[in-house]
């Protein structure tokens, strides 16, 4: 049984990581904002209330890519100079630190499943502040693995981003005609249930693998296949959404057009599921609820 504290217990990936601990052993602790401010400058202090965890699981992230680029300064204290404080403490600590980032840290520019190895090179505030985060957990704790998720989508939605792809996307189904969705943007899109268990299972199982690990769906698409593939499974007409190019849509972030991960490394200890089956399970779970 390990001591376990899930840091963004409300978030749309922290709640799913309490409803898979809850059907585990472990012993778990989840903080939401008003136990812990991240962005306050005490935060060390009350950090220091949480000693002896095996674990600390940081879900805490401000979500919204294109708020990033209005408020940098939010993001920069919660992706970036938050985990220094938190890595350092889990080094005092001797916790282990699982640190949820992005595939956002990517410039986009491949055409293959990308390894961890790849270097960095982000597009926008949010891909820059979660990197900085990155390099904030390994060079400032030992014991610690950075998992890299995707496109995420949960029962909660995320809260930072008032939401999660689906929903929107099931939004316009029922307000619009037709509306458009990008073809030739690629990602692996990732339900955080499957997240939760990953991180479950590096647990059981007290890997010491140490490191960056893709954490994402085993089979990736353009956002585009995605969107006719939510509205297939929910009984709605796919033909509704019609295909944009990258180049033609207006973002105000820059986003990369290709972050296809591969998931390789962390098989070896969990597979994960091909996006189909966990879009399947999301609208099941949605549906019956
Ligand atoms: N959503 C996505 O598509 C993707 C997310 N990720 C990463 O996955 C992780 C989880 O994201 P997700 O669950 O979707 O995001 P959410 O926006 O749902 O969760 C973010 C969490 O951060 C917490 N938070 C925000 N501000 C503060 C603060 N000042 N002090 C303490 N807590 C705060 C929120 O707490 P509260 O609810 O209590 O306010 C919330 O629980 C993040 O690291 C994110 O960068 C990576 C790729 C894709
Ligand atoms: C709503 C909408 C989006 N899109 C495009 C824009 C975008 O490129 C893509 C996905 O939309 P989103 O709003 O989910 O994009 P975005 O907020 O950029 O999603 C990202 O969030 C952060 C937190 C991450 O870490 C990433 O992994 C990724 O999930 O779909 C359309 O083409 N048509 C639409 O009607």
């Amino acid at each position: 049984m390990a001591k376990i504290l899930v840091l963004g217990a409300n978030g749309q990936l922290g709640s799913d990581l309490i409803k898979i601990f809850a059907n585990s052993t472990h012993e778990v602790c989840g903080l939401t904002q008003l136990d812990l401010d991240a962005a306050s400058a005490d935060v060390s202090i009350q950090l220091a209330k949480y000693i002896a965890y095996d674990y600390i699981i940081n879900c805490i992230a401000t979500t919204n890519v294109d708020g990033c680029e209005d408020n940098p300064d939010l993001a920069f204290i919660l992706n970036s100079a938050f985990v220094v404080k938190l890595a350092k403490f889990c080094q005092e600590q001797q916790s282990i630190l699982i640190q949820v980032s992005t595939d956002y840290i990517l410039d986009g520019i491949a055409n293959k499943p990308i390894l961890e190895t790849v270097t960095a090179n982000p597009l926008n505030v949010y891909g820059l502040s979660k990197y900085a985060g990155e390099i904030a957990v390994s060079s400032n704790c030992d014991k610690y693995f950075i998992l890299r998720v995707a496109s995420l989508f949960g029962i909660a939605g995320a809260a930072g981003k008032g939401g999660n792809f689906i929903n929107t996307m099931l939004r316009l189904a029922n307000e619009k005609d037709s509306w458009q969705v990008i073809d030739d943007q690629f990602s692996c899109p990732t339900h955080t249930l499957d997240v939760a268990r990953a991180i479950c299972r590096l647990i059981d199982d007290k890997i010491t693998d140490f490191g960056i690990y893709n954490c994402v769906s085993s089979t990736g698409c353009s956002w585009y296949e995605f969107t006719q593939e939510i509205l297939s499974l929910s009984g709605l007409n796919p033909d509704k959404v019609k295909p944009v190019s990258y180049k033609d849509y207006q973002f105000k972030a820059k986003r990369p057009q290709y972050t296809i991960l591969d998931n390789s490394k962390l098989a070896k200890y969990y597979v994960m599921p091909d996006y189909k089956q966990a879009l399947g399970e999301y609208l099941q779970l949605k549906y019956n609820n």
